[in-house]
């Protein structure tokens, strides 16, 4: 039988030790704030951001919530942003992504204070964890090694295979992985026979961003697929990157959607609002 990696319950599990944390900070009298930026009104973003919110309130940390509307211009934005970073009440900020399109996103992600920087996305985070220095992880992958890790699954000298080479996720999840002494590699859209490559993987991270593309055929028998896609299907249903009926009869453990990686990226923000602390 196939194992399946339940997000829901580590990310709970995860929550519920950062509370605890949180818990005797605030006893020292410690408190922490995230800022959380969203500019325009798309639902799907909403959503996201309203769920940050009641993971904040669960923990017991505040946060701040900007609702700009969907003109604010770029200077509106980054003014700001540095008003936050100049701000010692705030210990992390987050713009929530995509930023409409006269704004240009990474002139906002390298404008955030990498001290600040709770989804690990500025160039100096992003540079710190590729030469194994401190600094913020960006939440999606770190999330993906807690659930390797949390459901007892190695991945030191393991055949690891990520498909996918984004900034926030493809190439982070990478060094992640080879910092947990995997063996990475690396696919994208030019790769040569992506499903022999994949057919290599003892764990195989799946962030493609096209609906339920990896079936049974790209994985090894007794693999471990873990899904990153989130989508809608022809029936408004969630769903991954990944084939998950298909693919669940030959992984050894698979991580399902929704319930997988999603609810893990939210614990991980959480994490980093946490771990400001301690980094200077
Ligand atoms: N600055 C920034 N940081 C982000 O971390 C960020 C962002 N922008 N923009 C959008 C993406 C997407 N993202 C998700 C978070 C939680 C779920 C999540 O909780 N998913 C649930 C289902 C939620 C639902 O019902 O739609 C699940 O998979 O079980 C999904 C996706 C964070 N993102």
């Amino acid at each position: 039988m196939v194992q399946l990696i339940d997000g829901k319950t580590i990310s709970k599990q995860i929550k519920d030790e950062l509370k605890e944390q949180v818990a005797e900070l605030s006893a020292k009298g410690v408190k922490i704030c995230l800022a959380v930026i969203q500019v325009g009104n798309d639902p799907a973003s909403s959503v996201y951001v309203g769920n940050k919110k009641k993971a904040c309130a669960y923990i017991g940390i505040d946060s701040l919530s900007y609702e700009l509307p969907e003109e604010t211009t770029e200077k509106e934005l980054l003014e700001l942003i540095d008003k936050l970073n100049k701000d010692d009440a705030v210990n992390g900020i987050l713009v929530q992504l995509p930023v409409p399109k006269h704004i240009d996103e990474d002139k906002i992600i390298k404008a955030i204070s990498p001290l600040k920087d709770v989804d690990g996305f500025h160039p100096m985070s992003v540079g710190a964890l590729s030469i194994g220095q401190p600094g913020f992880v960006s939440c999606t992958p770190a999330g993906v090694i807690q659930l390797l890790k949390r459901s007892g699954i190695e991945i030191a000298g393991k055949e690891c295979v990520v498909i996918g080479r984004s900034n926030i996720v493809g190439k982070p999840m990478a060094m992640l992985l080879l910092r947990e002494n995997g063996t990475v590699t690396i696919c994208h859209s030019k790769t040569k026979d992506l499903k022999e490559v994949c057919k290599r993987a003892d764990i195989l991270v799946v962030a493609i961003g096209r609906p339920k593309m990896i079936d049974a055929s790209y994985i090894k028998e007794g693999a471990t697929v873990i899904d990153v896609g989130i989508h809608r299907d022809e029936n408004n249903k969630l769903c991954g990157d990944v084939d998950f009926e298909s693919a669940s009869k030959v992984a050894g453990a698979i991580t399902p959607v929704p319930g997988g990686v999603g609810p893990m990226t939210i614990a991980m923000l959480m994490h980093n609002c946490v771990d400001s602390i301690n980094i200077k």
